[in-house]
């Protein structure tokens, strides 16, 4: 493979799923059973070859930035604030981030040096419906309007600073909203995965932007046709579950045909989601440390990681 003048070295995931001199983490069946919990559709040998490898790739990350951090510390002569490795997960509304994002969480909580892993989805940044209304652009959610971007650039780097007991907005998808009696709270883990469609975003209006306060980035990238498939194939799944839930925002959507469903989540797909790949979260790619490349069946074809 030619790598010639990327900043990026490209493995194909036979690459990826040797067994290499790292941290050894193994997953019996049994644990392999638990983790389906996570997502009923993963399969073993993506877990195996590719997950893993990038679970013990992110491990060695970890515990160098621990070491330096403390390193550092000792040579400034600073308070030892608890700093979490912070790791961002962008890409399309539908690629995988979410189940992604709670792979990792599972995995790289196996080891002790770094038992504490906490997961942040960005939506909970979303503005509740009710701004989003006043404002006119209900549909616009998941554009980078929709998002109280100052709350949110305030918890990462509170959380960057060693602060306690952070509180973090939660979203449902259910009431399609934010929940007013619930949050969540996030206090001093050894890593944070922040995942959501904009972490890449940058603002030029401002001097400092979410992806500032990373220590890894991973951009989940698939060809558009797949992931607007597995958008309508995640509606209709929907249709037939959360849905049926009266109080579910989309529960007119609940007796839709199988064909008016595919109608519907194509459009919705075409003019909010495709619009906001191709405007907001597309242009990031290139700015993540490692781009995962998925093909049918969300099978890992390669991975790109920053030189
Ligand atoms: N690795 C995977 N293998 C099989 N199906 C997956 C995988 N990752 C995601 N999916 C499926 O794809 C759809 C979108 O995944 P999700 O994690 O919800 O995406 P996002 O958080 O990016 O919107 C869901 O139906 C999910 O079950
Ligand atoms: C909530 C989302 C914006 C995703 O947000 P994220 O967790 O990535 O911040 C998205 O799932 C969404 O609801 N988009 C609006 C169009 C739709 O209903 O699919």
């Amino acid at each position: 493979m030619d790598n010639t003048y990327s900043p990026y070295f490209k493995f194909d995931r036979s690459f990826w799923a040797l067994s290499r001199d790292l941290p050894t983490l193994s997953l019996s069946e049994e644990e392999f059973e638990k983790l389906k919990g996570l997502n009923e559709k993963i399969a073993i040998e993506e877990v195996a070859d590719v997950y893993l490898p990038l679970a013990r790739l992110l491990h060695l990350y970890v515990t160098a930035y621990h070491h330096l951090q403390s390193k550092m510390n000792s040579f400034l002569n600073l308070p030892a604030p608890k700093a979490p490795f912070i790791i961002g997960i962008a890409g399309s509304v539908a690629v995988g981030k979410s189940t992604t994002a709670r792979l990792l969480q599972n995995l790289l909580s196996r080891w002790n040096e770094h038992a504490k892993v906490d997961l942040v989805t960005t939506d909970g940044f979303l503005y509740p419906n009710r701004v989003l209304e006043a404002k006119g652009i209900m549909n616009k959610k998941g554009f980078p309007e929709s998002y109280d971007i100052n709350k949110l650039m305030h918890f990462i780097s509170s959380i960057k600073s060693g602060e306690p007991a952070l509180e973090v907005p939660v979203y449902s998808h259910l009431a399609y909203d934010i929940l007013d009696d619930q949050t969540l709270i996030v206090d001093q883990p050894d890593i944070l995965i922040l995942e959501g469609i904009n972490v890449l975003q940058v603002n030029t209006q401002e001097p400092f932007f979410v992806s500032d306060f990373f220590d890894f980035s991973i951009y989940i990238d698939a060809d558009e046709d797949n992931i607007r498939e597995w958008y309508i194939e995640r509606f209709q799944m929907l249709r037939d579950t959360a849905f049926q839930n009266p109080r579910s925002y989309f529960h007119k959507y609940a007796s839709l045909t199988e064909t008016e469903a595919n109608d519907t989540a194509s459009r919705i797909w075409r003019d909010i989601n495709a619009m906001n790949l191709h405007e907001n979260i597309m242009p990031t790619k290139e700015r993540a440390k490692l781009i995962i490349k998925k093909g049918n069946n969300h099978m890992i074809e390669h991975v790109l990681l920053r030189k």
